[in-house]
């Protein structure tokens, strides 16, 4: 049972909270499963560049261009590659909090609308034909608006790459509207499930957002 399933959504959107309770489950069941979260802020050369980019230490949101910053992620995710192959061919599930998509969603919306397709198609390129990352067997968005996800990014442990409570990414809350329409849209893709996390309004609990979450990864491990 060879697969790679990728968490996504927004900044502040439950994905380590979600991917630490799938991997406990995943073990409970006997499975052999691995978690990766990236970026790899302390373990890779460009982990370590990425946490400077979120810090604000290459300039502005609009200074850096997207290419740029894509390629920073990118080569982080390419540092970890042999290890997710070894770990696929001994047949261990990879539960990846973000992957390839998050760097479409959080890069592309940076250009203009239209030449964002043919943006996304570059990293697309760059990561699974370049760099010849495996692809994704399922993608899950966990689906928090903004709205949601601001109070919960406060809620966060301070990081070890930036002093700020909210880092370059997250003090924009236009940019992360932006964002959070574009996995909107990818998430109707095939290959992703979308799990609604809040109701009326309300951020639903982490408990009943992970019976969806379980529900979800059976259906594709179990095929
Ligand atoms: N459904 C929920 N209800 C209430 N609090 C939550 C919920 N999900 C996560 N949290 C809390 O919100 C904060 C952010 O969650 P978490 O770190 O899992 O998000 P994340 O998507 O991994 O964030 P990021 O990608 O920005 O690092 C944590 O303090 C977590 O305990
Ligand atoms: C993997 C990845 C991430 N990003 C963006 C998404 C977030 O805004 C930050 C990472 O923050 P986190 O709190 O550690 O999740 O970086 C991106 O643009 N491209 C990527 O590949």
């Amino acid at each position: 049972m060879s697969r790679l399933i990728a968490i996504e959504g927004i900044d502040g959107s439950g994905k380590n909270t979600q991917t630490e309770l799938l991997l406990s489950r995943l073990n409970t069941e006997g499975k052999k499963a691995k978690k990766i979260s990236f970026p790899c802020y302390s373990e890779t050369f460009f982990g370590k560049e990425v946490g400077r980019y979120l810090n604000g230490e290459f300039g502005s949101l609009d200074q850096v261009h997207p290419k740029l910053a894509a390629m920073l992620y990118a080569g982080d995710r390419y540092e970890k590659c042999r290890y997710i192959r070894k770990l696929l061919s001994e047949d261990v599930l990879v539960i990846a909090d973000r992957y390839v998509p998050s760097n479409i969603a959080h890069q592309s919306v940076k250009v203009a609308t239209d030449v964002r397709d043919e943006f996304s198609k570059w990293v697309e390129d760059l990561e699974y034909e370049i760099y010849k990352m495996p692809k994704p067997d399922l993608v899950v968005f966990l689906d928090v608006p903004p709205g949601n996800s601001q109070e919960l990014i406060l809620m966060k442990e301070k990081r070890d790459y930036t002093e700020k409570a909210r880092d370059l990414h997250e003090e924009d809350e236009d940019y992360l509207k932006k964002v959070y329409k574009c996995f909107l849209d990818l998430s109707a893709k095939p290959g992703w499930t979308k799990i609604e996390c809040s109701h009326e309004g309300r951020l639903r609990s982490v408990d009943s957002i992970f019976v969806d979450l379980w529900e979800t990864v059976s259906q594709v491990i179990n095929k």
